[in-house]
């Protein structure tokens, strides 16, 4: 039990390392707490509510894989090094491509409450 409690703790110390050291990480902290806002006031339904967060998720997990990546990589080398700018690029990518995945999303489940289900 007290090994669980631990394991918690290096996580949410983690997530304190990601906020506070990256600022992308700041501002999907702040963009996560707009959506899940603007949720409230739209009154979504169960499934849209299970879209959103899945969204919310994958960004959060996929930003936090590109940091961890980027400690790793800097700890192995900070000189130029073409297989890191691989690694880092990839990882990189990674986010933006969870960043379009959840733009896209928010754009098909807000769009009808914000002009109206045609
Ligand atoms: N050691 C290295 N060797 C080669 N290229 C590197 C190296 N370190 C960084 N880069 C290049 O610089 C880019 C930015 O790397 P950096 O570690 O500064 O990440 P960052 O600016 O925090 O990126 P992100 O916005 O993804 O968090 C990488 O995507 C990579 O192309």
């Amino acid at each position: 039990m007290k090994a669980r409690v631990e394991a918690f703790r290096h996580a949410f110390r983690g997530a304190r390392v990601l906020v506070t050291t990256q600022p992308h990480a700041k501002f999907h902290a702040v963009a996560s707490l707009v959506v899940v806002l603007a949720g409230f006031w739209c009154k979504l339904t169960t499934l849209e509510w299970a879209l959103i967060v899945c969204s919310i998720s994958i960004v959060w997990l996929s930003e936090a894989m590109n940091t961890a990546l980027e400690f790793l990589a800097d700890e192995v080398s900070l000189e130029w090094r073409e297989r890191i700018k691989h690694a880092k690029d990839v990882a990189a990518f990674s986010v933006l491509a969870a960043a379009i995945g959840a733009a896209t999303i928010g754009v098909l489940v807000f769009t009808p409450y914000v002009f109206g289900r045609s």
